[in-house]
């Protein structure tokens, strides 16, 4: 009558610190990351017939999570995350795949009296690096990093006209608008054959690379659109790190309306004269792409 047609389980929202002393200099790292882990194997009976013993627990994920966090480092993201994914297809045999995201999060060092201080930090935003990947038993690891929550915003150097205007056309062309969005980039690695690849990987120059990529591009860019800046951003990230295949970018529109005040004692608030604008919430723009190596055309 019925049939399970897919299934995976895990514990998602694992959070775990890592404190990393350096005994010598006193200087203290630390690490707050939120792991999602899901399995996939020889699980249908679990589901079909009530049968527990192909479950490996949740509750055993998530202290496996803590325990390999404990033997190995979890910085860069992706290598715990191919760390973890790689335990769990080898230490069952019947399970076969691995998803395991992890989102970590801000802590910046404090600078106090123009100094790094050894053992304070504090969130420098909501932004946020994200590792999406996936183990599969003798198929390799499959690895996208990502940036999200990134809130930019430029108050001039950005443009929007000669878009195609027809009877349901009302936005005015432009020359100069405010430009802000929220950054959510990814970069999908070269699929690594075994964790040890992973390991020689270096993740966390290419995140900062693709960090430094944004908001540079964002800043000195004189955008003609969120499209054309946001291909301008993924084609020198691909260009920096070889072995990225694929980058992708979604971008919120997040725009800024000017207010016509003339009705108040003529005051000048529109075109050159805007200074006072009012920020919407809703609706946004949303603007994506996904930008690969040049080989056979992709399909748009
Ligand atoms: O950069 C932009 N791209 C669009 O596609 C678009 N559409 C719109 O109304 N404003 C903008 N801005």
């Amino acid at each position: 009558m019925s049939q399970l047609s897919y299934a995976r389980y895990g514990k998602d929202n694992v959070r775990l610190y890592k404190v990393e002393r350096d005994e010598k200099s006193g200087i203290q790292s630390v690490v707050e990351q939120t792991v999602c882990v899901l399995l996939e194997g020889d699980i249908e009976t679990s589901y079909t017939e009530a049968d527990n013993s192909v479950i490996v627990a949740t509750d055993t994920q998530k202290q496996t999570v803590y325990i390999l966090a404990k033997q190995n480092p979890i910085n860069p993201p992706e290598q715990f995350a191919a760390t973890l994914g790689t335990h769990f297809t080898t230490k069952y045999p019947h399970i076969h795949a691995a998803h395991v995201k992890i989102i970590q999060h801000r802590w910046t060092r404090m600078e106090v009296d123009g100094k790094p201080h050894p053992h304070s930090f504090f969130r420098d935003g909501e932004e946020i690096r994200v590792v999406e990947s996936v183990t599969r038993e003798g198929k390799g690891i499959d690895i996208k990093s990502k940036i999200e929550k990134l809130l930019v915003l430029k108050s001039t150097g950005s443009a929007f006209y000669g878009f195609h205007r027809d009877e349901f056309t009302q936005l005015p062309e432009t020359w100069d608008r405010i430009l802000s969005t929220e950054v959510e980039a990814g970069w999908k690695w070269n699929t690594f054959k075994s964790l040890s690849e992973v390991k020689s990987t270096d993740f966390n120059g290419a995140w900062k690379a693709a960090r430094d990529i944004t908001l540079k591009t964002f800043a000195i860019d004189n955008s003609a659109s969120v499209q054309n800046t946001m291909y301008k951003m993924c084609d020198q990230i691909l260009a920096a790190v070889p072995t990225v295949e694929a980058v992708d970018y979604s971008l919120p529109n997040k725009h800024y309306f000017e207010i016509d005040l003339s009705w108040h004692k003529g005051l000048k608030n529109t075109g050159k004269d805007a200074t006072v604008y009012a920020p919407q919430s809703n609706p946004n723009g949303l603007i994506q792409c996904t930008v690969t190596r040049k080989g056979p055309k992709a399909k748009l």
